[in-house]
């Protein structure tokens, strides 16, 4: 008998606005994860402006879009990108992939639990905005980054991303991580305002997950197409991903299923529970 796979933990980031340095966070966090020992894949969900294959310097043969034209399999997506860093890119310019069907994403949801990798963590870089993709992504992971930055319009839109992943989701917990802070000071004082309206109108429990310099060196990775924490191990923003991967590692463990779209499913029942249901 095969032993059952190991659970896999799902990390997604979301941020309601966009340009908030949300493929940044997910390119350098998964890059981190890997450094640190963790198997990791990184899907990219944005159907229609994809780019981590071009953050990444990849140049894919089959993306997300070819798995619902029914041209390939989801296992013919992946592809490895730096140090071995599992990548599943999506498609830029397929305006049609913007408007799948809810049942689409939950089934790309379900065809993870489909995938045999050998992976202890999956990073989800979803789209800006609220749409049904962005919630089902995010519902069906352990855990929810939202990244925020120093911009009214940012601030706004990830209460609006939070509480709507709250009260049609049922999503309970999310780490806010504030991007571009000219000083750390600024990235609690964000959270702290963020917070304030959380905690009076919503049953969400909010944790500060820390932040990520505005860093010029971040920038010039980019022109590279390399993680900064490859590029530029030592840069500013390096060290900040690297100490949030570190903490990120320390969450609670993925407990069980939790009734509803969920990655990788299968790997969370138990063996008993599977045996006892087989
Ligand atoms: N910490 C940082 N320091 C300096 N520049 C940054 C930082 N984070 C992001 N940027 C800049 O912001 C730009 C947008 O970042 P990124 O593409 O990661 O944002 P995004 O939120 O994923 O955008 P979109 O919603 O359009 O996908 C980058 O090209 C980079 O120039």
């Amino acid at each position: 008998m095969t032993p059952p796979a190991a659970p896999v933990r799902v990390i997604a980031v979301a941020s309601g606005k966009g340009g908030v340095g949300k493929t940044s966070v997910s390119v350098n966090l998964a890059m981190s994860l890997l450094n640190a020992g963790q198997r990791t894949l990184l899907l990219d969900t944005d159907l229609g402006l994809a780019n981590i294959d071009v953050m990444l310097g990849l140049s894919p043969r089959f993306t997300l879009a070819d798995v619902f034209a029914g041209r390939c399999e989801l296992r013919d997506t992946v592809m490895e990108g730096p140090r071995g860093l599992w990548v599943v890119p999506a498609a830029s310019g397929k305006r049609h992939m913007t408007e799948l069907s809810p049942q689409q994403h939950v089934g790309l949801v379900h065809a993870f639990s489909e995938l045999d990798l050998p992976i202890d963590t999956m990073v989800v870089d979803n789209a800006a905005g609220i749409a049904d993709g962005v919630l089902t992504f995010c519902q069906a992971a352990q855990d929810v980054i939202v990244v925020v930055c120093d911009e009214p319009a940012s601030v706004t839109d990830a209460y609006a991303l939070i509480k709507v992943l709250n009260r049609e989701r049922g999503v309970n917990r999310v780490q806010v991580l504030a991007n571009q802070v000219q000083h750390p000071a600024e990235g609690r004082q964000l959270f702290e305002k963020l917070e304030r309206v959380t905690s009076r109108f919503l049953d969400v429990t909010l944790g500060y997950l820390g932040a990520i310099p505005r860093d010029e060196w971040l920038r010039r990775s980019i022109q590279r197409q390399e993680a900064v924490v490859e590029a530029f191990p030592s840069a500013p923003s390096s060290v900040a991903f690297r100490d949030i991967a570190r903490r990120a590692g320390q969450w609670q463990s993925p407990q069980g299923p939790r009734g509803h779209v969920e990655f990788f499913i299968e790997r969370l029942v138990s063996p008993n529970a599977r045996s006892a249901t087989a």
